[in-house]
């Protein structure tokens, strides 16, 4: 039998584990050497080409700062073939860590109003998503959110691109927003949610990341969220808690992100547990995983630390992410056998 506290077995156990990441970022995805070949390309741009000088490049002092950092990196996406570069790489370092089934956020106004063509910019992502499903086996699904503080005008381009039949990617499931929260309250996005949920997309607006939990409630009443991205202040409001946990709306949980924007002071703050203790349905995700230094099995392990979780409690926590997904009851169940498989063979071994 294999010894449970043996933090090298626990991260071994982790690098196997099928997952599903419901909460990461495409541009917050770019791996330095994605991140290098781009600025090599475009030598006008402010982002280190010099991977080592991109670690220091990526240390923020505030949310407003990260914010600030990711623009110069969403900067280096000009034509249709950088689009398709950084997906089908985004791919392979999911593919990479047992990554089976992945919704990735998207910022589509970002790129049209930098002038890729639409068109070109929806061919680049699917072409993407669908090499990496043939190649990698790892299943992909977008959610486009709007960059909330760029304006009503970046939210009807998101909602335009989301539901024209021409434009919509098979991909597409669902909605968010995102950017900073001060500032940018969540009920102006009402009617541009209202008509993403009408054209049958699912609601996963971030909230409570920077602001407190009436954000949260505002996101829940005016946005119709099924999921929060984030939620992290929602632990200051008990009958929020009991509320999530009700209605089995899932938080997408991302630590490390929140100690890199400073969200959360230290990893020992972090509300992943009373949002546990209070019942709520916890997937643990990674944001953007290479701006923090991090990446999934990181955040498993993170997890695991924080909850206290053996080998059967991280399968659950897996578990977590497919039920609160977007993909269908097969493919649920599919992912869900193939964890249950590889977790009872790693302890019998
Ligand atoms: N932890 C995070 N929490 C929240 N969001 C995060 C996080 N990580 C990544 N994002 C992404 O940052 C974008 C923000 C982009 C933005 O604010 C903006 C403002 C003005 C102009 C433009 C432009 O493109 O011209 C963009 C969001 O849409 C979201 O997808
Ligand atoms: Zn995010």
């Amino acid at each position: 039998m294999r010894d449970l506290q043996d933090p090298h077995d626990l991260h071994a156990f982790i690098a196997g584990l099928p997952k599903a990441e419901l909460h990461v970022h495409h541009v917050g995805s770019a791996s330095p050497r994605i991140v290098s070949e781009l600025a090599a390309r475009h030598p006008d741009s402010r982002v280190p080409s010099d991977p080592e000088a991109l670690a220091d490049y990526f240390t923020f002092t505030d949310f407003a700062h990260f914010i600030e950092v990711y623009l110069s990196v969403v900067d280096l996406i000009r034509t249709p073939e950088d689009v398709r570069l950084l997906t089908y790489e985004v791919a392979r370092d999911l593919a990479r860590q047992q990554v089976r089934y992945a919704e990735l956020t998207i910022t589509p106004f970002s790129s049209t109003r930098r002038g890729i063509d639409a068109r070109g910019f929806m061919d680049a992502i699917e072409d993407a998503r669908k090499a990496a499903e043939a190649e990698f086996g790892t299943v992909l699904r977008w959610c486009f959110d709007i960059p909330g503080e760029a304006g009503l005008e970046s939210a009807e381009e998101t909602v335009r691109l989301a539901t024209d039949d021409r434009l919509r990617p098979q991909g597409l499931v669902s909605f968010g927003l995102g950017g900073p929260e001060i500032g940018v309250p969540r009920p102006q996005f009402k009617p541009y949610f209202d008509r993403a949920i009408a054209a049958g997309l699912h609601s996963v607006p971030h909230a409570g990341e920077t602001t407190g939990p009436e954000t949260v409630w505002d996101a829940l009443t005016h946005l119709g969220a099924e999921r929060i991205g984030h939620g992290t202040s929602s632990a200051q409001d008990p009958k929020l808690l009991e509320h999530l946990a009700e209605r089995r709306i899932a938080l997408e949980v991302c630590p490390t992100s929140n100690i890199a924007t400073r969200a959360v002071r230290t990893l020992d703050e972090h509300p992943i547990r009373e949002f546990v203790r209070a019942g709520v349905l916890v997937t643990v995700n990674s944001d953007d995983p290479p701006m923090f230094g991090t990446d999934l099995n990181n955040e498993y392990a993170v997890a695991a630390r924080l909850l206290e979780l053996d080998e059967r409690g991280l399968a659950a926590l897996a578990h977590n992410a497919v039920d609160a997904s977007f993909l269908d009851e097969p493919g649920k169940a599919r992912i869900k056998a193939e964890i249950d498989t590889y977790t009872a063979a790693w302890l019998a071994s």
